[in-house]
């Protein structure tokens, strides 16, 4: 006899048509309940597998129907569950807006080490130099690195007059650039040991207690992979959209694809792809290019995700050096490819947004 394991077993054989994943490890079926001959199952899809909706049911019905003892599917579509609905049901915070803010942009990666960081640092950097008023909040809580690639040496920055919570924390300012990095909390050489709940609250204080002062953008430089700190993250604040930076070898894909779907699955609009050392370009043989790390990881990820590949950033070693010596190459040497590059990534994203003012 059919039980719901069997249905829950037959049902991963539905899978998302960008991810390739399963819906039930996406989550998408919300409940099954199975009494012979029937089964009723309830699915719940985020709006962006909206268009996707009529073939899962069909294929939904289909698999559950090649039970012998079952004859009658039902199904019920719970469309576009709210992000306060699955906030609720988590018991996450309700995104609220942060005063001063127009456009918060998250740069994440599957895995550490990709270019999170050079990537978050020269996006705010063009950005502003587009006139655009920017901040850049480094919540990589793991290695917040930000701060050095910026120059700043600060670990205290001041607040402003007042009393408790009155008393807000005004972001240093950079190449014109308002930031705040949650290096600042955190000891040197001392071990992260925050969790999820503790992790939520520090970082809503650290968003809704500084003076952000109108910004046009926000960019959060999020910590690598897509734990308990990720989660947390993307649910304490209203992301305007994420991009997902990857190099171009399989390996990393693979965590990247794990990054696309958390995004997916919290409800966070996805701007693209950025691949990140996507040729290296030796500085004695100007127009030469080699593809070190393979080709067409980004162009995959951004293909089965129906995203664009927003930006193809080459290996610059002046890339390493002026960001050692906490000057962003989009600072220090503006008509470098990499820079050009971030120039156009950044006119991308003020496009996307710029008709919302
Ligand atoms: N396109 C590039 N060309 C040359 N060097 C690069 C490039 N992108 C990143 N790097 C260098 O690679 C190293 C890692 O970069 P970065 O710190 O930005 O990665 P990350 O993904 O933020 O790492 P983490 O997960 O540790 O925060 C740095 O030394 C950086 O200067």
């Amino acid at each position: 006899m059919t039980t719901i394991e069997d249905a829950n077993f037959a049902l991963q054989k539905v899978l998302d048509a960008g991810s390739k994943k399963n819906v039930i490890e996406l989550a998408w079926i919300k409940n099954v309940r199975v009494t012979i001959p029937r089964v009723i199952v309830t699915l719940s899809l985020p709006s962006f597998a909206n268009s996707q909706r009529d073939r899962i049911v069909q294929e939904v019905r289909g698999v559950l129907l090649d039970f012998e003892d079952i004859d009658d599917v039902q199904i019920e579509v719970d469309n576009n569950p709210s992000k306060t609905e699955s906030q609720n049901q988590s018991n996450a915070p309700e995104l609220q807006k942060i005063d001063g803010i127009r456009h918060i942009i998250a740069v994440s990666s599957g895995k550490g080490g990709v270019g999170k960081s050079t990537i978050a640092v020269n996006l705010a950097c063009s950005l502003a130099k587009l006139g655009l008023k920017t901040g850049l909040l480094d919540a990589d809580i793991y290695g917040p690195n930000t701060p050095s690639m910026m120059g700043v040496a600060e670990q205290n920055p001041k607040v402003t007059e007042g009393s408790g919570s009155d008393q807000r924390l005004i972001p240093i300012n950079k190449y014109g650039i308002s930031l705040v990095s949650m290096g600042f909390l955190i000891e040197e050489g001392q071990p992260v040991i925050w969790r999820g709940p503790m992790l939520n609250s520090i970082i809503r204080q650290f968003l809704y207690q500084v003076e952000w002062n109108n910004l046009d953008f926000l960019v959060i430089d999020l910590p690598p992979g897509t734990g308990d700190a990720q989660i947390s993250l993307t649910q304490s604040v209203p992301i305007s959209g994420a991009i997902v930076v990857t190099t171009p070898q399989q390996v990393s894909l693979q965590d990247a694809r794990r990054g696309l779907a958390m995004f997916k699955q919290l409800g966070v609009p996805l701007l693209g792809i950025v691949e990140n050392m996507s040729v290296f370009i030796p500085p004695d043989m100007p127009g030469k290019k080699y593809e070190i790390f393979g080709k067409g990881g980004g162009q995959t990820l951004a293909k089965e995700n129906d995203l664009p590949l927003l930006a193809q950033i080459p290996i610059e070693i002046p890339l390493v050096d002026d960001s050692n010596k906490g000057v962003p190459i989009s600072i220090s040497q503006p008509n470098k490819e990499s820079s050009l590059v971030f120039g156009n990534l950044a006119q991308l994203i003020k496009n996307q947004f710029v008709n919302t003012y």
